[in-house]
């Protein structure tokens, strides 16, 4: 039988932004439990309270940094970083995992002021850090954001008075780029000015950055409203709000577009921050938030123009969150794309409907909407799983430039730049 009560195994409050900052995990309770177990708690010394632990059947509880963490004994021993077991020139685990004992229990533990110390059965001791251990436990992560955002409607974005990033700082100095990085992380939209516009300037600066990813578009491409493919964008239509490739199995993390030519009216660009969206859908209807980020739906490119013919199908649901901390990291919302729905029963593709129409509502509200009319000159990097784009009907000849970036690579240059992402 199919269930579809929609508990979440990790029962935590979701995590948008790090406005909330860094909670205690010290519930109010907690310190008569504390007190009436206390015989059985280890302190690092009589008089400091800084750290305490207890052995428990299957794992360690050790209280540090206002953090309580449970570490199960396999996790431990999987864990040590002895030079017999992980190798510190390539950070990599030596040691199998499958040959550690399922039921193992530590022989000896020991705590300092700095670290844990424990001995297993075969006489093999582990040190862990005690702040390694809070920034790495399961208790220390799920008080964390994996990546820090502002999340914006068009005022909010405005207020901001966000900088372009001028094309000759971006290439060639880290402030320039990491300045660049800052605000596309934060934002998820970020733009370069004083652009050469010709395909290959902005190939120059996509490559700053990242890898380009080749798809069936190519690897820059060019387009105008020559229907050259079978799409709505090869076209002069407005586009309603839509986040591109949601018929992959992994969306393209970045889009970069620059306008090369427009002789003609009409042709803005639109921005609307899906997470913003998605955060009051949260705050409205937390259960159509959770219907969102658990049904799976398809999405669909079928082409067949010219010589080009394409079957692309992603699979995933419209919101995509950590699991851990439910904090979003992937937006995949495109009604032109959608394709059949055949993996939902009916009674919930009712309340999907009810759900996405919500998310909808937000998506479309004109305060959430950023319009920028884009130029020759003016590169706008778009992160795809978060920012969706549109665009208004335009009349004359228009050709855009761009690509789209592999997200790990831009995130790889980010953190080299020092940036939490
Ligand atoms: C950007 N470029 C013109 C190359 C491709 C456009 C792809 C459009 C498609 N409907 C989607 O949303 O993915
Ligand atoms: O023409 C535009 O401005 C954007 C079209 C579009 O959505 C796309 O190419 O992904
Ligand atoms: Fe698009």
């Amino acid at each position: 039988m199919w269930c579809w009560r929609l508990t979440s195994l990790f029962n935590v409050p979701c995590r948008l932004s790090r406005s909330t900052g860094r909670r205690s995990a010290w519930l109010p309770g907690y310190r008569k439990i504390f007190a009436a177990a206390a015989a059985r708690w280890h302190h690092t010394a009589p008089e400091s309270l800084s750290c305490a632990w207890q052995l428990h059947g299957d794992h360690l509880e050790l209280r540090y940094a206002n953090t309580l963490m449970r570490f199960d004994f396999v996790w431990l021993r999987d864990h040590c970083r002895s030079a017999s077991c992980y190798n510190t020139k390539t950070n990599q685990r030596s040691l199998d995992t499958a040959s550690v004992d399922l039921g193992i229990k530590p022989k000896a533990v020991r705590v300092d002021e700095t670290t844990l110390f424990v001995t297993w059965p075969d006489g093999h001791v582990t040190r862990y850090g005690l702040e390694w251990l809070v920034k790495n436990s399961y208790e220390g992560q799920k008080q964390q954001v994996m990546h820090p955002r502002i999340l914006w409607n068009a005022e909010i974005y405005r207020q901001a008075q966000i900088p372009s990033v001028d094309c000759r700082s971006f290439l060639e100095t880290d402030e320039g780029l990491k300045e660049f990085l800052r605000n596309f992380l934060l934002y998820g939209i970020a733009f370069v000015e004083n652009v050469t516009p010709t395909k290959e300037d902005t190939q120059i600066l996509a490559e700053r950055i990242s890898l380009i990813r080749e798809t069936i578009y190519g690897r820059m491409w060019y387009f105008t409203s020559d229907f050259s493919r079978g799409d709505t964008a090869y076209t002069k239509l407005a586009l309603d709000r839509h986040t591109d490739t949601t018929y992959f199995q992994e969306p393209c993390g970045i889009q970069v577009f620059h306008c090369l030519k427009h002789e003609g009216t009409g042709g803005r660009t639109l921005l609307v921050d899906g997470f913003y969206a998605a955060e009051q859908v949260l705050q409205q209807a937390p259960d159509q938030f959770e219907l969102l980020s658990k049904v799976p739906l398809k999405h669909e490119y079928i082409e067949n123009v010219g010589g080009c013919h394409n079957h692309m199908i992603g699979v995933g649901p419209v919101l995509n969150v950590y699991p851990w901390n439910n904090e979003l990291y992937l937006i995949r919302y495109n009604n032109y794309d959608r394709a059949v729905i055949n993996t939902v029963p009916y009674d919930v593709v009712h309340r999907w409907y009810t759900a996405h129409r919500t998310l909808t509502a937000e998506l479309r509200r004109p305060e959430n909407e950023l319009w920028v009319k884009l130029k020759p000159g003016k590169a706008l990097f778009i992160d795809n799983w978060r920012v969706l784009h549109g665009r208004e009907a335009f009349t004359g000849y228009r050709q855009l430039c761009g690509c789209y970036l592999t997200r790990d690579d831009v995130l790889n240059t980010a953190r080299l730049l020092g940036l939490q992402a």
